[in-house]
């Protein structure tokens, strides 16, 4: 198969490295290797074993010291740093095999997708190291459950899918933390023109916004351009359905033996429910 993993990208406490940590248990759990490269230099706690660190490279504290810079400054500093210094990443890499698997735990600001490519030279650095990659975009599913807050999500993650230009999936995680599961089910395969509706009866919402997003949101829609699918940590079978459209969309077993099934294998439902496995809609290769 050789060399891939995942670019997880999201918001700050969207729960990316939850979500590393979580995948990667899955993972060992089904005796997959997999490794977690952090790559935000402002993170100095982990909740899982961090094979390679950037920090080691460059941390934002001591940007911000020796440049004199802010945060923001500091962390774009940082990323162009590492990429200048990307031999630095690519010898880490190499000590972790050619086979590796390989989770990147990104930095959350949207300016290193947005405003300066910075991840997307970092996104072609990994490529041409030979790195099969999908992108992850996570949002936290508290924010969601409103039109406006879902709108703004699924903008950001539009924007990074078009940034990146990778095979993408987008992950609403804390499902666990949701009150209703109806809630979150209408967002993950959203009514736009309910949504849409909704936001327009808003009295504070003028004519004219409202007229942009229905314009936004029926492209969005008609274009199948954004779906999620969702994590409940709790949920052995919502990590597995994730980490099979990530297989899918990298193709990760099309050149890997298939292992003997074990007794505790998570099941997985295929009950011919297309919402089941709607999260493979989300796959945009
Ligand atoms: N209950 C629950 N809590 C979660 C979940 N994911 C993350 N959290 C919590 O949300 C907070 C933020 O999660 P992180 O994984 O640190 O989020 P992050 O995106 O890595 O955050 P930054 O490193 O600040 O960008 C932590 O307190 C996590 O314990 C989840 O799926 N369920």
């Amino acid at each position: 198969m050789g060399r891939c993993g995942q670019v997880i990208m999201g918001p700050a406490g969207s729960g990316k490295s939850t979500y590393c940590a979580r995948l990667a248990e899955h993972m060992q759990a089904i005796q997959r290797s997999v490794h977690i490269v952090n790559l935000d230099p402002a993170a100095d706690q982990f909740n899982y074993d961090v094979s390679i660190d950037v920090r080691q490279l460059v941390s934002l504290e001591d940007a911000m010291e020796e440049m004199e810079l802010g945060p923001n400054g500091g962390l774009i500093f940082c990323m162009e740093y590492l990429i200048d210094n990307v031999d630095w990443l690519a010898d880490e890499l190499e000590q972790l095999g050619n086979e590796a698997y390989v989770l990147f735990d990104c930095p959350g600001q949207i300016e290193l997708f947005s405003h300066v490519p910075l991840m997307r030279t970092l996104v072609n650095e990994l490529q041409r190291l030979d790195f099969a990659v999908a992108g992850v975009y996570l949002l936290d599913a508290q924010f969601m459950v409103d039109p406006s807050k879902y709108m703004s999500g699924v903008l950001t993650c539009l924007s990074c899918m078009t940034a990146l230009e990778l095979p993408h999936i987008n992950v609403l995680t804390k499902l666990d933390l949701l009150a209703s599961k109806g809630d979150v089910d209408r967002y993950l395969d959203p009514p736009i023109e309910e949504l849409i509706a909704e936001l327009s009866a808003d009295p504070g919402f003028d004519a004219r916004r409202a007229a942009l997003t229905h314009a936004i949101g029926t492209v969005i829609s008609d274009y199948g351009m954004v779906n999620f699918m969702g994590l409940d940590p709790t949920d052995e079978n919502s990590v597995d359905l994730i980490l099979m459209a990530i297989d899918h969309a990298i193709q990760y077993h099309d050149d890997v033996e298939p292992r003997e099934p074990r007794d505790d294998d998570v099941e997985l439902q295929d009950d011919g429910d297309e919402g089941d496995f709607a999260g493979l809609g989300s796959v945009h290769g």
